[in-house]
Formats: C-alpha cells, structure tokens, sequence
C-alpha cells in the first residue's frame, strides 16, 4: 500500500532542493515521495497527563526537512502545538488507520538531535520521572523557543518565536575609490563616517551607535565605490587572557600515573560499549593533560569530545587549556554566554566545525554524534545535578550516552563521590566496567602541602577576636615575607552570616520563607536568599538596633563576611601586598572573575581571598600557603552529604598550595577539629574519612547502597498541600509497604517550609540500587487526589533535601 494515496493533501509535491544538516553531515532529501511518511511527534505541552508521542503524516513537500529533531506545528485537538520529531517511519504506531492521520503542518527549525540523543531523552524521561517534552528541551538549539499561545479565551492560536539567530554583522571599510575622495561641503555625515573608517573598518552597528543616522550616508559612499560593506560572520563567546596559566604546555614526558590512566581510557575507548574510567588523582596531579591526551587521540580516530567542567571552573584558565591544544576546533557552551553566543557555539557544533565542547552540564545534549569520548571532570560536584526539571544527574546522563553512542566515560577527581567510588568497587554497574585508576604524585617532583588543623576554640580562650589564628597570622606575615601568594577561603556556603540576639537567642527569618536571613554588613540589611526581599537594619552596637522578639539592644553578627577578612589582612600586612576579593559581590560583572585572577596572576605577592568559588582549579605555582578561615559551617548543615561535602571542599582547596617548585602549606581554622573529615584532610589519608563515612550510609541506607528520592508538593493553600501531601504519601504506602528494599518516609514539613509564601511539605522515598523508581514515583503522583493549584515535584536521586 502506498500511504501517499490517502494521504489528504494528494498529489506529492518533491522539494529537490531541502536539505538539513546535523553534526556537520548532510541529511540528505528522499528522492521518492513519501518514503517515510509517519513522524512521530511529542508535542510541547507539558503535563502527566498528555505524556507520549503521536503520529502525524509528513507531506510530501516536507520531507526531507521532517527528519528527527526537527521542530515541527502540528495540529492537536482543535488547537495547535510545536513539538519534536523524535521518530519517522513507513508505518504508523499500532495499526493506526493512515488516512486518519493529520498532516505536519510546518517544520519550524532544523534537527537539534539524532536518533540516539532521541532515545537517551526517552531514557531520561522515565529515569528522572518527568513529561518526555521536557526531557527534551536540554537537546534543543539555545535561545530558540518557539511556542504558541492563544491571543484571549477564544482567540486564535499564534507562532511566538524568541530566536537569537546568528550575528551576521556588516563592516563597513575604506574601499579603492577613497583615495582623493572628497565629500560635498553638505555631507558632513558622510565625512564623518570617513574620519571614523581612517582607523581601520568598524562593525555598521557601532557606527550608527556613535553616527546615529548614518547608513544612507555609508549607502551613498557604498555606490561611489569609497566604502565597502562586507558581512562577517562573527563567532560571538570567545574571551581572551594573559593568564599564564591557561596554556596547556605539552610535557616532556608523562607521569606512571597520567600513562596509566591514558591506557585504561584508549582500552575504555576501544570497547566501545559506555565504559568508565574514574581518575582519581590527588590535587595537581594533571588529570587536565591527561583528558587532553585521550581528546588528542580520539581526534585522530576522527571522533569528538564533551567536556564538561563545573560552572564554576569555566573560566579562562580551563577554556585556554582547551584551546591552547586544539584551537577553534573548541566550542564552549556555559551560562554566562549570551543565549546569542550560545547559539553560536552550539551551531559550530551542529555543523561540524568544531569536535571538542567543553562546557557545564548541559554540554552533554550538544548536537555532536561522533564521540569518542566523555569526560566529567571535578565528577564529585553536586551541581552536575540539575535542580529544575529534567532533574537529571549529568553523570548518569553521560553513563547512558556513553552507552548509546558506543564510546567511553571518563570520571576525574581527586575527591571522588562515594556513588563512583562504590560502582569501581563493584568493577561494573549498568552493562559497563568501571575502573579506578589513581594518580598518587605530582609532577615533576612536586609534593602534597603539609596541613595543620587550628581548633579555634582554644584561640577564643585565649581571648584572640581576630579572623586569623596566631598560627595563620604568622604564616601570612611569612609567606609575604618571601614574596610569595598565598590563598583564603571563607566557607560561605550554610549558615553564614546572620544576626542573633544575646538575650533570647533569637534569630530573624524571613516572614514570607522560613529561611534565616543572611545579614549584609556593607549595606546594613536582613537579605532573604529565598525570595530576594531585605530589611534595613544595624547591628549591635548601633544604638538603633532592637531585637524582633524581645526588644533587647544586643542584635549582634555572627559569621564573618569575605569583606571584613579583607579588612583585616588590609590591617595586618605591608601595604603593598595586593588583596584580592573573590565572592558573590566582586563577581557579578561578566569577566569580573577572569580580571581579578589575571590580577592575582601578575601581582608580585598577594592574597586572594574568596569563598568555595576558589576552591577548585585554580593553578598558579607561587601559591604557598592556604588558609581556611571557617572549615566547619558545612558539617552543620542538615544533609546527610554535609561531611562528604566539607571533605571534598578542604582537600580541594588544600590543593591550591605548593603546586610549583617550592612547597606549599595548609592552616584549617575549625571549632570540631576532631571530626574524620577535618582529621582526613590533614593526614591526607580519605580512609580517615571514608570508613566510618560508609559504615554509617549503609547503616541508615542512604545513597550509594540507595537511591533517595524526594517527592516535593508546594502550593500557597496550606490545607491543600498537607493533603495531597498525605495522599501522595498514602498512595506510596499502599504499592511499597512490605516491599523489600523500599522505605517511604514522612510526609513532612521541607526544611524550607516556605518559600515566596508557598507552604512546602515533601515525601522521601528510598529505594534499592539497580531499580527504576521514576516510573513508579511518576504513576502514584498521577493517581494520588493531588489538589488544584498544588505543584509536585520529583527528584530521584534528590541532591537538594532542604
Ligand atoms: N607530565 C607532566 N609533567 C610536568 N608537568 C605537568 C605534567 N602534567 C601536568 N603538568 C602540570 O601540572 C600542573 C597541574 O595540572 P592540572 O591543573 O591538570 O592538575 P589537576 O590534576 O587537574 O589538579 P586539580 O584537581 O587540583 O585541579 C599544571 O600546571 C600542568 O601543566
Ligand atoms: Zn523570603
């Protein structure tokens, strides 16, 4: 049977001309009509409820451009939607009568993902319990929404598109007949546009910027042959630096470790079957020359690479490694790009001009189908894990990409997470190997710094008030003395600052978030970190303070702020000692961050002084001394990583010290300096820490011997929270109670219990390794009495539990 016979918009039309193009190869058009007729389509329109795909004809004038991936307007119950091509095909799911089969109606942008990246969205639909359209939005171009939407109750539906396309920008410079061209005494903005042009061309847009109204003047010099008006096309996304740190050079010669490793990866790659390596190699040890090695190889093979690097650490010094190797063979994709820029970089790809991207998480849906290889560097960060949905894991995304596209896995860190670390213990999880290989030494001779652990509560007995301890107070003065940089973090993330009245005991919170509020001593304001509002108020002894509960004058700051440890090193060391601030504040500015560590980069001696956001990465050899002002303020938080978390942070930043010639030094402030995580840190022993760290996760099962998941209502009607809550709770009950392996805890208030006015309540679900528990979760939620204007979400393999 030829479906086109039935098709309603008879007589085929061919379109010889179409053509798409994905990873750089062309998809080529189908010569005869309608040779795969079916797509199948998962519209945009997120629910539970519509979840799946459904199957459209694909016109005959369309074909060729209806491939998967493509964004497609398909009708869909009196209504319109945008959706995504996820399938195509001779035949129709489930003996659908093909006559009855609407058409596509329009291909709205080209294909953004293969047929694997098709099928890994599917896989993260079910694993991560969400609606398979927004599994699939990582995949799609940045920047391009389109969607409809309905102009009034009975209007009609409308195409609304936010497309960042590329920049085609138009330069204008001096041409041939410029040369004794004289303007006409009137045309004074055609002389200026030609003084403007003596230093050299400049992009048409800057031109009208400072010459508002000049374009018909360049126009008329453009018909005289003075100017030339030229379209380039500009690759936006690229930064420059002098960061010395930020090339790559090539060693001499490799580390046993950094061979090693490279052997378990090209043996990884040639299996060809989603195989990990985890490098587990101490601060400094050169995972970077190693990923570079494995890249250069797989290059050479003709297959590609996906980098991903925490946010954080994109900075110039990782993005210049990459480029000082493989050149505009680099494309980068991150956050703080434009969404113009991110398109861009994201097209190169698509393309097929550049192989390796390097980026954050969402560098894994890269439109790249020849990968040799994926590396997951810093794998331990809990920002892999997005926290909106899809509420993926990037490494478990990776794993399965891995898999699917046939290629290997490398996990590097030098504080692996306990997931990783208990799966290369096992040798293999989900069809694949997975093998540790560890860098003990650094190169060239360079040694682990030696560490000291200050119980600072000895030095408040001793009546100091200072940030710094007599031993981190001397050792400033004497790295200083040497000329040499030294490093300070000030651990912000959990309780930092706030106020807290003496008296009562009091401490403010937001009224709207039951969120402590964080005191800013520079603007002298209570700031909600939930919903962004803040109070004006002073602190003890400002004679205006008054506590909120009991009235009594003594509102006093606990914590310290990055502000006043300037402050005080600005006090304590010669004033030619640069001090650098590195937080939230000093950072905001696109670039801030690149500029302040070209700073410390070319500074004689300083020191930089900065939150967790100095932690990771940085690789400058003068660095001597690391400071740690506050190590324990993640230990208090209440999350059964606090300690796993406050470990990888200590060794981490450690690792900054003495990664040059000459010796590096660690002094750990900590009131709980006997805590394993505090004393693994200064042995560098993370047995210290593990051991008892494992005996206690799988005593109470919590991750890696479960999988914890989160099932999280908020709405602003409390009632109707608390009782969907219960229902979803109950519905848990009734399909897991006796199960083996299975726990449902609560319902129980979140520990944020609002947040923006809206009561919170959440579920916990643990559940045994090696199950699927997004299904289920997904199929209770759907069946559970969930009220109007409740909202639920489902976090499997939850990260975030406040
Ligand atoms: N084989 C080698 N011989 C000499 N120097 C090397 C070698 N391999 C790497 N290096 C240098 O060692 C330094 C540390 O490398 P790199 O920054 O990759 O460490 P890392 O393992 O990523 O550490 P961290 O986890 O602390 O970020 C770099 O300056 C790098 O150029
Ligand atoms: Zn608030």
């Amino acid at each position: 049977m030829a479906p086109s016979a039935h098709v309603p918009w008879g007589r085929a039309r061919l379109s010889g001309q179409r053509q798409a193009t994905y990873d750089g190869r062309t998809i080529p058009v189908g010569r005869r009509p309608a040779a795969v007729p079916f797509a199948e389509v998962v519209p945009d329109i997120p629910s539970r409820s519509l979840d799946g795909t459904f199957d459209y004809a694909i016109p005959p004038e369309l074909e060729g451009e209806c491939v998967v991936g493509a964004t497609v307007l398909v009708p869909f119950s009196h209504r319109k939607a945008v959706g995504y091509v996820v399938g195509v095909g001779e035949r129709p799911q489930e003996g659908l009568a093909p006559h009855r089969i609407l058409p596509v109606e329009r291909v709205l942008a080209g294909p953004a993902f293969d047929q694997v990246a098709a099928r890994v969205a599917r896989w993260i639909a079910r694993e991560y319990a969400c609606p398979l359209s927004e599994a699939l939005h990582p995949f799609l171009a940045p920047g391009q929404t389109v969607r409809v939407r309905r102009d009034g109750p009975d209007g009609p539906w409308t195409l609304v598109c936010e497309k960042s396309g590329p920049v085609d920008e138009r330069w204008v410079s001096l041409a041939e007949g410029a040369s004794g061209f004289v303007p006409r005494a009137n045309a004074s903005r055609q002389r200026q546009v030609l003084e403007a042009l003596q230093a050299g061309p400049a992009r048409m847009a800057e031109l009208a910027a400072t010459l508002p109204g000049c374009a018909s003047a360049v126009s008329s010099l453009r018909e005289r042959g003075v100017v030339r008006v030229e379209e380039r096309r500009r690759v936006r996304g690229v930064e420059e630096t002098t960061l010395s740190s930020a090339v790559a050079q090539r060693p001499s010669r490799l580390t046993r470790g950094q061979e090693e490793a490279l052997a378990a990866i090209a043996r990884a790659c040639d299996a060809g079957r989603g195989d990990v390596v985890l490098v587990d190699g101490v601060t400094g040890s050169g995972k970077t020359e190693v990923y570079l090695s494995a890249i250069e190889r797989e290059l050479a093979r003709g297959r590609g690479a996906l980098v991903l690097v925490p946010e954080i650490s994109l900075t110039a010094q990782t993005v210049g490694r990459f480029r000082s190797r493989f050149g505009d063979d680099v494309a980068i994709l991150h956050s703080r790009l434009s969404a113009g820029e991110r398109f861009d970089q994201w097209d190169m790809v698509r393309q097929g001009r550049a192989h390796v991207v390097v980026g954050a998480r969402s560098a894994l849906f890269a439109p790249l189908s020849n990968v040799g290889v994926v590396i997951i560097d810093e794998e331990h960060e809990a920002s892999y894990k997005q926290g909106s949905a899809p509420r993926y894991h990037a490494r478990e995304v990776a794993a399965r990409l891995a898999r699917e596209r046939g290629c290997a896995l490398v996990l590097g860190s030098a504080t692996p997470s306990l997931e990783s670390l208990e799966r290369c213990h096992e040798g293999s999880w989900g069809g694949a190997s997975w093998t540790r290989v560890s860098m003990p030494e650094r190169p060239g001779g360079a040694v682990l710094p030696s560490v000291q652990v200050v119980d600072m509560t000895q030095q408040f007995g001793s009546g100091r008030r200072s940030v710094f301890s007599r031993p981190l107070e001397d050792a400033l003065l004497e790295v200083m003395g040497r000329g040499e940089k030294a490093v300070l973090m000030l651990n912000r993330r959990g309780f930092a600052n706030f106020l807290m009245c003496r008296e009562c005991g009091a401490v403010p919170e937001c009224p709207h978030c039951s969120t402590s509020l964080t005191y800013h001593e520079r603007t002298h304001s209570l700031v909600c970190h939930s919903c962004g509002r803040s109070w004006p108020v002073r602190a003890w002894p400002d004679p205006s303070t008054r506590c909120p509960n009991c009235g009594s004058r003594y509102l006093g700051a606990y914590g310290v702020g990055t502000q006043r440890v300037e402050d005080e090193l600005r006090a304590l060391l010669p004033p030619d000692v640069e001090v650098i601030r590195m937080d939230a504040d000093t950072t905001r500015g696109k670039g801030d961050h690149q500029r302040l560590l070209e700073r410390f980069d070319g500074a004689e001696r300083a020191v930089l002084v900065g939150t967790q956001m100095i932690a990771k990465g940085l690789d400058f050899p003068e660095v001597t001394l690391v400071g740690v002002i506050n190590a324990d303020t993640t230990l208090k938080l209440p999350d059964f990583r606090a300690a796993e978390r406050t470990y990888d942070l200590l060794e981490q930043v450690s690792g900054r010290a003495g990664r040059g010639e000459r010796a590096g030094r660690v002094i750990v402030q900590t009131y709980w300096a006997s805590h394993p995580a505090i004393q693994a840190v200064a042995s560098h022993r993370r047995d210290v820490f593990l051991s008892p760290e494992l005996a206690d996760r799988r005593e109470g099962d919590y991750p890696p011997f479960s999988r914890l998941c989160n099932v999280v209502l908020w709405g602003r009607d409390a009632l109707a929270v608390r009782r969907s809550c219960d229902a979803v709770a109950a519905r848990l009950r009734e399909r897991l109670d006796g199960v083996r392996g299975w726990e449902v805890l609560g319902p129980a208030d979140c520990l944020k219990a609002r947040v923006k006015d809206r009561t919170r309540r959440h579920v916990l679900v643990k559940a045994p390794v090696g199950s699927e528990p997004g299904e289920l979760l997904s199929a209770c939620v759907t069946e559970a009495d969930v009220r109007r204007g409740v909202s639920v979400a489902i976090d499997v393999d939850a990260y975030d539990l406040m």
